[in-house]
């Protein structure tokens, strides 16, 4: 059975000092992650060093980042390498977000690139996919989404597939306040889920985790976990206060246990 994965995307938001709160708040609530699931958050890069010094206090709750470079090290002022990122004991990298891909001219290619990068250097990559409004009215959501997977991942091997987390955010669910219903999020989750299972096998379909991502809030959390190929989610607004974070946190716990 896959477990949940409840991750929190900062985004721009908490530098040193705001993190550390943050991550205190966290840990006065919840202690530890509970048993049955388990906890990302993805700070900027600045706060990485603290974060990873925080979280020694709260075990199941891994670090990220939400970015990295593909090269090594070299010329590539602003940029952040893999090693960097290992050496203050990042787990994970969020790759191909939508804003990244809007703000800041992430391709398909780029995506590409820096998950092949991640998996070689031991990072698990969150790598995000998701249709805007228009590409969703045009009926072309389902395509895009799929082009967008199927590029992340070439040159990807079978064994690192498990090591995945896939995150379907539709851009326009995201920030917005209005969240993708239940069941359109379950039928783009079948469909990735399906789609990994054509490009390797069933059995990593069966164990990547598939994340979902826009506007979710502990009101809306548990419908949206309930669903048989939601994961767990990336959640941007509501992973930056203590109590919705650890309140969805619950949810999931709750629903694990009741599988
Ligand atoms: O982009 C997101 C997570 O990566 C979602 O953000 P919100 O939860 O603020 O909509």
């Amino acid at each position: 059975m896959r477990r949940f994965l409840i991750a929190g995307n900062w985004k721009m938001n908490c530098g040193p000092q705001e993190t550390s709160t943050l991550l205190q708040e966290i840990e006065n609530i919840i202690g530890n992650m509970p048993e049955a699931v388990d906890g990302l958050v993805c700070p900027p890069t600045i706060s990485l060093t603290t974060a990873s010094v925080e979280l020694q206090n709260i075990e199941g709750l891994a670090l990220g980042a939400q970015n990295v470079h593909s090269e090594d090290n070299g010329a590539f002022t602003g940029e952040v390498s893999t090693e960097m990122l290992n050496e203050v004991n990042c787990e994970y990298v969020i790759l191909g977000h939508s804003e990244r891909r809007q703000y800041f001219g992430e391709t398909d290619k780029t995506v590409n690139a820096k998950v092949n990068k991640a998996l070689n250097d031991g990072l698990k990559p969150v790598i995000c996919v998701g249709e805007s409004l228009e590409q969703r009215k045009a009926d072309e959501h389902k395509l895009r989404v799929k082009k967008q997977i199927q590029a992340a991942l070439i040159g990807v091997e079978d064994e690192d597939a498990s090591n995945l987390v896939i995150a379907y955010e539709p851009i326009w669910a995201i920030g917005t306040g209005e969240t993708a219903t239940p069941d359109q999020a379950q039928e783009m989750h079948k469909m990735i889920r399906k789609e990994i299972a054509d490009l390797y096998s069933d059995d990593a379909a069966n164990q990547i985790r598939i994340l979902y991502g826009g506007s979710m809030k502990p009101h809306n959390a548990e419908e949206l976990l309930e669903q048989p190929d939601v994961d767990g989610g990336l959640i941007g607004g509501a992973s930056l206060k203590a109590d919705s974070f650890t309140d969805i946190i619950h949810i999931a716990e709750e629903l694990a246990k009741s599988n």
